[in-house]
């Protein structure tokens, strides 16, 4: 088991790692919308959040030697479930084909002030 760590993320705010390389499966924690540069939530729009998000997410995995188009299963944590189609404009975009099994989910709270957070499951790039 190899913890990942890399600066194309934002920094654990917990006792976390980014990310853990477990034989042929990397496991993200979950990600949300701060710009890994400034520390700062990116914006209080819910597709630039989910963009940010998922950028995050890919950037673990690549830190990892993997990527989003190897994702077998997300859970995508919104605190307003009004925001899912919103949420999936972007999402869409960024997954693979055929897309990741998923779980989507309304929380009531998410540790910072932010709209979605999303964890990942991968394989090792083949
Ligand atoms: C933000 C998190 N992923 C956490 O606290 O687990």
């Amino acid at each position: 088991m190899q913890e990942i760590q890399t600066d194309a993320a934002p920094a654990s705010i917990g006792p976390f790692s980014q990310g853990i390389v477990d034989g042929d499966r990397i496991f993200v924690s979950g990600q949300g919308p701060v710009d890994p540069d400034s520390g700062e939530v990116v914006s209080d729009d819910i597709g630039e959040q989910t963009e940010r998000t998922l950028k995050n997410v890919a950037a673990v995995l690549e830190a990892g030697g993997s990527s989003l188009d190897a994702v077998v299963k997300t859970t995508v944590f919104v605190t307003d479930m009004s925001n899912y189609d919103a949420v999936n404009e972007v999402y869409e975009e960024y997954v693979g084909d055929p897309a990741p099994a998923r779980s989507a989910v309304e929380v009531a709270d998410l540790p910072i002030d932010i709209g979605v957070e999303i964890e990942a499951i991968a394989t090792t790039d083949p």
